[in-house]
């Protein structure tokens, strides 16, 4: 029968990485896709201006678009100050069952809240859903043509405040255009591109950070 690349990835976790150890399942996946398959996990090299990114902000309140196998929720979780929340959010069931495993084997399920469904639909919802005012930070790392969109979405919804962080993932390959033109373009932010490669390859890519000015 086949199994699918995410139930692979979690067989991985579970034989190779350490319970409880959130270091452990990251450098786990990092080995198994640069060595046997490749996988849209945020990946070591970008994952480490991500970290950095995390250490300075220290937000209270982050959310991230596009938990995957949960890789980059992990590797965020381990970072967040006591009492910090990581809200991740997944369109696709399949992800968002095998991510619920990673995060629990790596043992932050206390700092992570995974919800399933569209964004469009999730991000009106959230300041009434989880009493949150603003986010400090989020990690832009789903369909790439929704950067834009839920960008504005967020806007709308006053979900941002002066200060708060935008981190995209992936604005050179596959690409976010639209999006790159109006965080650039805008006066409402202050952006900045840390240039890298695609996860486990040679190809460039990169990460936007994006200070909203309100
Ligand atoms: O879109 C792809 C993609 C496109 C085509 C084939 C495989 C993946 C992708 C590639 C690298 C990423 O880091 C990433 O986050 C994504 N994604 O889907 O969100
Ligand atoms: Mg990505």
């Amino acid at each position: 029968y086949g199994s699918t690349r995410p139930e692979r990835i979690l067989a991985e976790v579970k034989s190779k990485a350490t319970r409880g150890d959130a270091r452990s399942v990251v450098d786990t996946i990092d080995q198994y896709c640069r060595h046997q398959e490749w996988a849209m996990n945020v990946g070591d090299e970008k994952g480490t201006i991500l970290d950095s990114i995390v250490c300075e902000v220290k937000p209270r309140a982050m959310l991230e678009l596009g938990t995957y196998c949960g890789y980059s929720a992990v590797r965020i979780a381990s970072l967040l100050p006591p009492n910090s929340r990581l809200i991740t959010m997944e369109f696709n069931p399949v992800f968002a069952a095998i991510a619920r495993q990673v995060i629990a084997w790596a043992g932050v399920e206390d700092k992570v809240v995974l919800i399933e469904g569209p964004s469009g639909d999730w991000i009106p919802k959230m300041k009434k859903e989880f009493g949150l005012t603003s986010f400090d930070l989020v990690f832009l790392d789903h369909w790439k043509d929704c950067y834009l969109p839920d960008t504005k979405l967020m806007e709308e919804c006053g979900l941002l405040r002066t200060g708060s962080i935008l981190v995209a993932d992936n604005v050179i390959c596959p690409g976010a255009p639209d999006y790159l033109e109006y965080v650039r373009g805008s006066p409402r932010y202050e952006s900045k591109y840390f240039r890298s490669h695609l996860e486990y390859t040679r190809v460039e890519d990169g990460i936007e950070k994006s200070v909203f000015l309100g």
